[in-house]
């Protein structure tokens, strides 16, 4: 690889945008919309892992699977590895499927429970026309193991399997044709805390193996900072914050990033702060967001005037962005405060 191929991005989203219709209303011109993602620009360089969170329904699984166009864009721009594939239809994408992988928090969802795993295993092989019959059982045997399971576990089917096996297992199959690129949706919340561990070492060692990408999907962002480079926190489809994640943990802009933080279980950082920011209120309806700055209902330091104003996702000198009028700390991009 070429100085040049390693500094551009793998993947960037330009104001992608995805709006789900409900079907709550039989008149059409009554169906209410929900702005899932809401203009998301992003990069996610080779090598690196861009952490995602935010709480739930924020919107994090509608882009997970707009980029990986395992869905359909509503607007805005998707390139992966240089190529525009916006547009791309089902049958364009379906060459990149073997670049760009999922792995979901159910993996039994995922996987056919009538099926042996070694079939499971074998299907993105057959899929793309690779290997011979022989050759595919071999590749099989050696993937299950680099996830840290037996070649005898070929012949047993999913429910033979714990969780943490089965999310093994649904990573095995992502892994299986070596892409470029993997979408891990929750892969964890599922597990008991120590499986957790077990998995997020399992995903970085295998990163580092196969010099993959990762996009890591979390509504706890302890878990996210375990295994990400960068984080991007999500607030009612919106990016409020971008940058290094030991940096935006440490030192969080934005006050909801802030909130999320001091929620982590972490008994040192709250026995330093007695007065742990709250966030107010609830999460409002992604059907009908707040005017202005999606936080400002529930921002302890919004006022009157900025309420009427979105604040832009802007890049500090420092590399850290932010879309906030009352950043908590550093340089403010905005220049308002
Ligand atoms: N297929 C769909 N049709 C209509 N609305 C949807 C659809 N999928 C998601 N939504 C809505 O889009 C918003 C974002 O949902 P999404 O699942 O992407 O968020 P999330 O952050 O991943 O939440 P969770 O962790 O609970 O899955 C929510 O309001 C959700 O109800």
């Amino acid at each position: 690889m070429t100085m040049a191929t390693a500094q551009k991005p793998l993947l960037r989203a330009t104001k992608l945008s995805k709006i789900y219709k409900s079907g709550r209303s039989l008149l059409p011109s009554r169906r209410q919309q929900v702005h899932a993602v809401n203009e998301v620009s992003l990069e996610v360089m080779p090598g690196e892992t861009l952490g995602i969170v935010g709480e739930s329904g924020c919107g994090k699984s509608s882009l997970g699977r707009c980029l990986t166009r395992l869905q359909d864009i509503s607007s805005g721009r998707l390139e992966f590895d240089g190529r525009d594939i916006t547009d791309l239809s089902l049958r364009q994408i379906r060459p990149l499927r073997r670049e760009m992988q999922m792995v979901f928090q159910d993996p039994a969802a995922s996987l056919n429970a009538r099926r042996r795993v070694g079939d499971l295993l074998a299907e993105p092989f057959r899929i793309h026309g690779i290997g011979a019959r022989s050759e595919i059982e071999d590749r099989v045997s050696e993937l299950l193991r680099r996830v840290g399971l037996r070649s005898e576990h070929a012949l047993r089917f999913p429910h033979e399997f714990s969780g943490g096996q089965k999310q093994r297992i649904g990573i095995a199959r992502a892994l299986a044709l070596h892409p470029k690129l993997l979408v891990a949706d929750e892969p964890v919340s599922a597990l008991d805390v120590s499986i957790q561990a077990q998995i997020i070492n399992l995903l970085a060692e295998l990163r580092e193996e196969f010099g993959l990408t990762y996009v890591f999907i979390a509504h706890d962002l302890a878990v996210v900072r375990q295994i990400s480079n960068r984080v991007a926190v999500m607030y009612l489809g919106a990016i409020v914050e971008v940058g290094d994640a030991d940096e935006v943990f440490s030192t969080p802009r934005h006050p909801y990033t802030r909130v999320l933080r001091e929620a982590m279980p972490e008994p040192r950082l709250h026995a330093k702060r007695p007065e742990r920011a709250q966030v107010k209120g609830d999460l409002p309806s992604p059907f009908s967001p707040p005017p202005g700055c999606p936080f400002h209902t529930r921002c302890a330091f919004a006022k009157e005037r900025r309420e009427v104003q979105r604040p832009a996702l802007v890049k500090a000198a420092d590399g850290r962005a932010v879309a906030c009028h009352y950043p908590l700390d550093g340089p403010h991009p905005t220049g308002l405060a």
